[in-house]
């Protein structure tokens, strides 16, 4: 992996703020997809919340408990579902023994509370599950922008009182009445994450008002005559093809993910052990990439479940955005360089699928947890944008505020690789509203965005 090839960016991390133990802190230093500083500061305690008092928990790691339940605690267990795979719901019951005491001793706890509410609004960036405040998304400087907090239990005691405020307090996700997620740390038996409001295939759709019909056509008609803008080369390496996947393609990429992400293995909200969480969910397809260990492989540490594999029509995708952007290069002429020297081909087989709720994020980082063998070929990450509109961070630091903005609309496909393979990126907000109304219509993806990263995880010549 190449996140244990001593890649450590050696940067940034103060470690007078952390509060992780030393083995997380070496795991962190050889940090890949890395989402930097905002992380490791997000893990300071908070003054709010139930046990903000309390130490890192990786600095005394809590042994499995089967603590007595406050009566309202008390309730039945609620499988996480679909349940079609016997192994998920051994894991449920009987977690593996994985490197996460806090979720095993919270898995035995058997959380069965409701887990959200039935509004439909977005609004992630809540950490709910702890019942501390919603953190606002201010910009990327913000230290709990990347990682959302969530206080570590003391002890075994403080633990419980921590299982009983979850139980406690308001719900993980107010999105949706159908959202849940597996997530590491403080929501296992949760249902799949579903991107999708109610039924998507649309038939209990209820009649719209007149003026929203109209407002859609117009939009829609913009959303067409957009579809003309060219491709830009942001930088060596690095392509933006602007509306590049029609806005059939989109539904259908949407539903697809949409399949795979509330089955075995797919929507969740990955968390650190420490507590803090990342203000989106999470699917991979392929292969496993554990933002924990910041390594990728075959199945999902803290649930067993196998990544579903790669589908053939998003292959064919990328397939098609490399070749548009080698054909888009090559118009920069005879001294310019060679298009797929400047960007190499690849052959996508693995993919992390992020949803991000209106208030979701994601902090500078550096993908670079693929195999050696592709990272020195500098083979490209591909990006579909879907959804509502993300503002787009990148640069060559880990620094906010010297990096270049921009859109990402839904339909655009980014690539960088070559000398841009290691830029530092991420996302610092969704423009809540900005979907193409055909897309969200037609595939009725709840409000926030779906992005899509290709990778080749290893060059086989
Ligand atoms: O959402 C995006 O545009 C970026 C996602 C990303 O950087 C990642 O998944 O590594
Ligand atoms: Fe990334």
């Amino acid at each position: 992996m190449a996140g244990g090839r001593g890649r450590g960016r050696g940067d940034g991390r103060n470690p007078a703020t952390s509060s992780s133990s030393s083995s997380s802190r070496q795991r962190k230093a050889r940090g890949s997809r890395d989402f930097g500083p905002e992380t490791e500061r997000s893990l300071e305690p908070q003054k709010e919340g139930p046990s903000s008092s309390s130490p890192s928990v990786s600095s005394k790691k809590p042994q499995m408990v089967t603590p007595v339940l406050p009566k309202s605690l008390d309730s039945p267990v609620q499988p996480r579902k679909p349940l079609n795979s016997p192994l998920m719901m051994a894991k449920q019951v009987h977690p593996p023994k994985s490197q996460y005491p806090l979720v095993q001793t919270v898995a035995s706890i058997q959380i069965s509370k409701p887990l959200n509410s039935s509004s439909a609004s977005c609004g992630s960036g809540t950490v709910g599950s702890l019942d501390s405040p919603v953190q606002p998304w201010k910009s990327l400087d913000s230290p709990l922008m990347m990682a959302e907090q969530v206080q570590p239990p003391k002890s075994q005691d403080s633990l419980v009182q921590m299982v009983a405020s979850m139980q406690l307090s308001k719900p993980l996700d107010s999105s949706s009445a159908s959202t849940g997620s597996g997530a590491v740390g403080s929501d296992l038996g949760a249902a799949p994450f579903d991107i999708c409001m109610g039924n998507s295939k649309g038939i209990f759709k209820l009649n719209r008002p007149l003026h929203e019909i109209n407002k859609e056509k117009r939009l829609r008609e913009r959303e067409l005559s957009n579809s003309a803008a060219p491709p830009q080369r942001l930088r060596p390496g690095m392509v933006l093809l602007k509306n590049f996947l029609k806005l059939d393609d989109q539904v259908e990429i949407i539903k697809l993910c949409r399949e795979l992400g509330v089955g075995t293995g797919g929507f969740y909200q990955p968390g650190y052990r420490e507590g803090g969480k990342l203000s989106l969910r999470m699917m991979c397809l392929g292969k496993n990439w554990d933002p924990d260990s910041r390594s990728y492989g075959d199945i999902r540490p803290f649930d067993g479940a196998q990544p579903p594999q790669m589908p053939q029509e998003l292959t064919k995708f990328v397939e098609e955005a490399i070749k548009a952007s080698h054909d888009f290069l090559k118009q920069r002429g005879k001294g310019a360089t060679e298009p797929s020297v400047e960007l190499p081909q690849m052959s996508p087989d693995i993919c992390i699928v992020n949803f991000y709720t209106t208030g979701g994020k994601l902090g500078l980082h550096q993908d670079k947890d693929e195999d050696e063998s592709s990272l020195e070929k500098r083979l490209p990450v591909v990006s579909f944008s879907l959804g509502d509109t993300a503002e787009f961070l990148y640069g060559d630091d880990r620094d906010v505020d010297k990096a270049s903005k921009i859109k990402l609309e839904s339909g655009d496909v980014l690539i960088f690789g070559g000398q841009s393979r290691l830029i530092f990126h991420g996302v610092s907000g969704i423009m809540p509203k900005s979907a193409p109304l055909m897309v969200t219509d037609k595939a009725n993806l709840r409000p926030g965005r779906l992005n899509l990263t290709f990778r080749q995880h290893k060059y086989e010549p």
